[in-house]
């Protein structure tokens, strides 16, 4: 079990982590998603040993991490660009965390051998065993460093955007591969990407991060239906923001249908709605401020810009079969199918809006 808590670093002027709170049970597989410069690289890092933090605790098994180096963590670490040995075959370059262990420590040669033939069998190359790295695909080197850090039966395996520089099939093929070999492993593993396909399909818990915090943890529908910050919202897609105003539990605005939307415990007042463009649905309505400004198919899709009176636009995306003679000019309302919504009420402009209410999905 990995326990974090207050965990800060900064880099100079830079706070790369802002108070990391974390429990990870054994055996867990956790996604790590966030944009860019979140910090999921740098708390990997501080997990492995290989950067300190200034602040907070880590405990990994009950044992205190921090008064530990790298070496004595037993961290199995897949990065995105991983370097295996270019002189060694994939059958050392997996046995090689046993073979570089101390003399007192290390496995006997025929038992190191057994184990690398499990660990092929595993990872379903043994036919590539006697292979150099030159002569793998990318994907194949992914499996490869994976062997590589499971041979030492690690407490905690890292994995960095790993599959990060390969194809989309690949992927695919490389995330469901991921997850048969951790249910056979049970390794605890903390997985990054900034990928929400990748995390929602690999991971039971997803950690959404952004800007040095934890926005939210959960699964992939909680955190889909229900964004418990702006953040999480637009990060999830949902990049239409619409000032709303709350009233008896529902959202009220100019040419907004908002039936369509769960009604909640909320306060009364200002508050901004977030939508995916993908869930919005449009009616006629001659009275509505938004009009159709452009529209153009993907073949399966429709993608229209609305424009308000005020001559903001938003974009619309519907399966055309369902949209088949909107007509550029014309006034229409927008349905939304679901949508999050948070209060301004009580809220410095300068603060991230407070949430009040999450909108599950819900279609008509
Ligand atoms: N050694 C360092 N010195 C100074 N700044 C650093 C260092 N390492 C990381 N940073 C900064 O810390 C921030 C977080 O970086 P980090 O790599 O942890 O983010 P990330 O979420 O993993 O991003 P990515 O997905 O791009 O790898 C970034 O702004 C980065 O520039």
């Amino acid at each position: 079990m990995i326990s974090i808590s207050s965990l800060t670093k900064n880099f100079g002027q830079t706070a790369v982590l802002r108070g990391i709170d974390l429990r990870i049970d054994a055996g867990e597989l956790v996604a790590l998603l966030g944009p860019s410069g979140s910090g999921k690289t740098t708390l990997l890092k501080i997990i492995a040993g290989l950067e300190w933090p200034d602040a907070g605790a880590l405990k990994v098994n009950g044992q205190d991490w921090l008064t530990l180096p790298a070496q004595k963590r037993r961290i199995g670490f897949v990065f995105q660009h991983y370097a295996l040995f270019p002189h060694m075959t994939v059958r050392d370059n997996i046995a090689f965390g046993l073979t570089v262990r101390p003399r007192a420590e290390r496995p006997g040669k025929s038992v190191i051998a057994a184990k690398v033939d499990d660990l092929l069998g595993l990872l379903q190359i043994p036919h590539l065993a006697d292979r150099f790295p030159a002569q793998l695909s990318g994907g194949q080197r992914q499996r490869v460093a994976l062997g590589r850090a499971l041979a030492i039966e690690p407490a905690v395996l890292l994995l960095d955007e790993p599959f990060g520089a390969l194809d989309a099939a690949i992927r695919r093929d490389l995330r469901r591969w991921l997850r048969e070999v951790h249910q056979k492993t049970g390794s605890t593993t903390l997985f990054v990407t900034h990928d929400q396909e990748e995390a929602f399909e690999l991971a039971d818990r997803v950690v959404v991060m952004g800007e040095g915090r934890i926005e939210q943890i959960g699964s992939a529908d909680q955190i889909h239906d229900r964004p418990s910050t702006p953040f999480v919202a637009r990060f999830m897609g949902a990049v239409v923001e619409l000032p709303v105003t709350l009233r008896a539990g529902r959202v009220e605005a100019p040419g907004l249908d908002a039936r369509g939307l769960e009604r909640r415990a909320m306060a009364d007042g200002p508050a901004q709605l977030f939508l995916r463009p993908d869930a919005i649905a449009l009616e006629p309505d001659a009275a509505s401020p938004w009009t159709l400004a452009h529209k153009t198919s993907t073949g399966a899709m429709i993608r229209a810009t609305l424009r308000h009176e005020t001559s903001r636009e938003i974009p619309v995306d519907l399966p055309r079969h369902s949209a088949p003679d909107l007509a550029i000019g014309s006034a229409y309302r927008l349905r939304p199918l679901s949508g999050a919504v948070f209060s301004l009420e009580g809220t410095a402009p300068t603060e991230a809006p407070r949430p009040v209410v999450s909108l599950k999905e819900k279609r008509t």
